[in-house]
């Protein structure tokens, strides 16, 4: 048959660019979003990427030889090494301590979110939680290439969300990403139709609580 990760953003191609191109991608590249959305955005995603490491550890658990094993691993690093660890240093920069990280209520797109990639993990196999991270590891990436081609995108010191956006563009988060859409368009390739069907809900489902947790930072949604 021949499936690809591509085939899974076209089935899903207007929730896939509501994500990619959502108002909070466009206001942090245009250096305008207001700083409270930020700051809740920075703590929710602090609790996200906690249950997205437990997600790793689950996909590593899952693994059924030493490749897979390696590569979940990988994904697992780089979410605690590279993304958790800048991201309290980060927190910091922008006045929230790691005490304060360490209380905070989950707001309600988080749990949404975090809670059912968990529950797709734990029903499914290594392919299934793959699809349902796939959103969060290859989206970011995407987003962030999407950024650099727009005209209204700020980099450097006059925006202030200027390190964020270099995080995400930042090679070590390019390669995870090129990494991972190789690893899914390995697997994708010889899946039956019946397959990508149950496979696309889940890409679909993971990227429309990609595009609520946007909003929630938006809205400053509890
Ligand atoms: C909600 C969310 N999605 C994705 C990523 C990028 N790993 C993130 N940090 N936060």
């Amino acid at each position: 048959m021949g499936y690809r990760f591509s085939d899974l953003t076209q089935a899903c191609h207007d929730d896939w660019r509501a994500y990619i191109e959502h108002d909070f991608v466009r206001q942090l590249a245009a250096g305008t979003l207001a700083d409270e959305a930020f700051r809740h955005y920075l703590k929710q995603d602090y609790l996200f990427l906690i249950h997205f490491g437990r997600a790793y550890a689950l996909a590593t658990y899952k693994s059924r030889d030493i490749t897979e094993l390696r590569h979940s691993l990988e994904g697992l690093k780089t979410i605690i090494d590279v993304e958790l660890g800048l991201h309290i240093d980060y927190c910091r920069e922008w006045g929230i301590s790691e005490a304060d990280l360490a209380g905070l209520p989950e707001a309600r797109a988080t749990m949404a979110y975090t809670r059912y990639v968990l529950d797709t993990g734990n029903r499914g196999d290594l392919l299934d939680m793959h699809v349902a991270l796939a959103p969060c590891l290859v989206g970011y990436g995407v987003i962030s290439q999407w950024q650099a081609e727009q005209p209204f995108t700020i980099r450097g010191d006059a925006n202030p969300f200027e390190k964020w956006l270099q995080m995400y563009a930042s090679d070590a988060f390019q390669a995870a990403m090129r990494d991972e859409i190789a690893w899914l368009d390995a697997r994708l390739a010889d899946i039956t139709p019946e397959r990508f069907e149950q496979l696309t809900t889940i890409f679909r489902d993971a990227t429309r609580l990609e595009i609520d947790f946007w909003q929630m930072g938006l809205d400053l949604a509890d």
